[in-house]
């Protein structure tokens, strides 16, 4: 890692890098009014599940622009051990989210599960940053000190993210929400026929991507004097899962608002929280327990208010050991979601850390 380096957010468009730690927030509050002050011109960290709650947000000594990311060699697999929410608990959470729903508590809920992994050798952020630039291209690759949140000294949050929550240039904002999913490999590593044409045409993840696009307007219309939401979303793919996705563009009626105030008012969306938020998030803790910094945000915000925020899916929490990692991988549940291709689809969401961590020849099943 470059010398104290305390903060990346990583993609072709741009590479913002913070080195050294002048000032940390544990809130959205205290980094807003920080740079409302102007005692400091650049924040960046991430935003937990709960964006009322804690956060680790960081003024860096020192911010840096510079274009891409060097990807590391993967250099043999790190992982010792790996231990997943069972299938069968996580297809008994789907059901649990799909009663809810026909119990009219809710519309969607975005249920997830974890995974724990002991490390073969203590891995360094950098380590993983190169892992992940190297094997999750076309995301925006992601890390954050998450010291500045209690019980988090000293843990990163790593990952590659493919989901844009939002990113302000000035008056112009772009949203690119995705919801609606399917692996692109089967349990055995064979590619499945037609996923992408399935998925584009199938009536449940069209209404579950509609969920997210709804949301987004509706928090958005107020704030923009111009809007451009395409009615229909695309196909988009990572490396292990295809996706629908929506480009939202705005330009702000009042373009003060910061990116930091943006990413805290639309984190988290229903498409890793669900419909209404506030009952959602509740079916979520009683399914799963408490959520911290997963499906939450990251990104930064700079003096003019300009700034970029990923959904931080797709991504692990190094402790300060260096030698564990947790991660978590969730879908949208909706009335006539299939309990069998929820825990296929977390499967194939899961590929991205372990691939991070894999030897590239030898992948790690997350059923390992
Ligand atoms: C919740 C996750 O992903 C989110 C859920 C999706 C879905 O339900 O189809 C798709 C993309 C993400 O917004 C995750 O990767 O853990």
């Amino acid at each position: 890692m470059p010398a104290g380096l305390s903060f990346l957010l990583s993609n072709t468009d741009l590479n913002a890098r913070g080195f050294g730690v002048r000032a940390a927030f544990g809130s959205v509050a205290q980094a807003r009014e920080a740079l409302a002050a102007g005692t400091v011109d650049f924040v960046g960290g991430a935003l937990g599940f709960d964006t009322g709650g804690p956060a680790s947000l960081i003024a860096p000594e020192r911010v840096d622009f510079s274009p891409a990311a060097t990807p590391a060699t993967v250099d043999g697999s790190v992982v010792a051990e790996v231990s997943v929410t069972p299938d069968s608990v996580h297809r008994e959470r789907v059901v649990r989210a799909l009663d809810a729903i026909a119990s009219g508590a809710a519309e969607k809920v975005v249920v997830a599960r974890s995974l724990g992994a002991s490390l073969t050798r203590a891995v360094e952020p950098a380590e993983l940053i190169g892992r992940f630039t190297a094997t999750a291209g076309g995301s925006t690759v992601f890390a954050a000190d998450l010291s500045a949140a209690p019980g988090h000294d000293g843990n990163w949050l790593i990952g590659a993210s493919p989901e844009l929550l939002l990113r302000k240039r000035g008056s112009i904002l772009q949203c690119v929400p995705y919801a609606g999913s399917a692996p692109k490999f089967d349990a055995g590593g064979r590619p499945v026929p037609n996923a992408a044409e399935e998925l584009s045409r199938s009536a449940k993840d069209l209404r579950e991507h509609a969920y997210v696009v709804d949301y987004l307007r509706d928090l958005l219309q107020p704030l923009c004097s111009r809007i451009a939401i395409p009615d229909r979303p695309q196909t988009i793919s990572t490396n292990h899962v295809w996706h629908l996705a929506t480009p939202i563009t705005g330009e702000l009626a009042d373009p003060t608002i910061t990116a930091l105030e943006l990413a805290a008012l639309l984190s988290p969306t229903p498409a890793v929280c669900g419909t209404p938020t506030e009952a959602a998030a509740r079916i979520i803790e009683e399914v799963e327990g408490p959520r911290e910094f997963y499906a939450g945000t990251v990104g930064w915000c700079d003096a003019a208010g300009d700034g970029e925020w990923v959904v931080s899916i797709r991504c692990l929490e190094l402790d300060s050991s260096r030698t564990r990692v947790s991660a978590w991988a969730g879908g949208g549940i909706v009335a006539g979601s299939d309990p069998d291709a929820e825990v296929a689809e977390t499967t194939a969401k899961f590929q991205t850390v372990l691939s991070a961590l894999a030897d590239a020849d030898r992948p790690v099943r997350a059923d390992a």
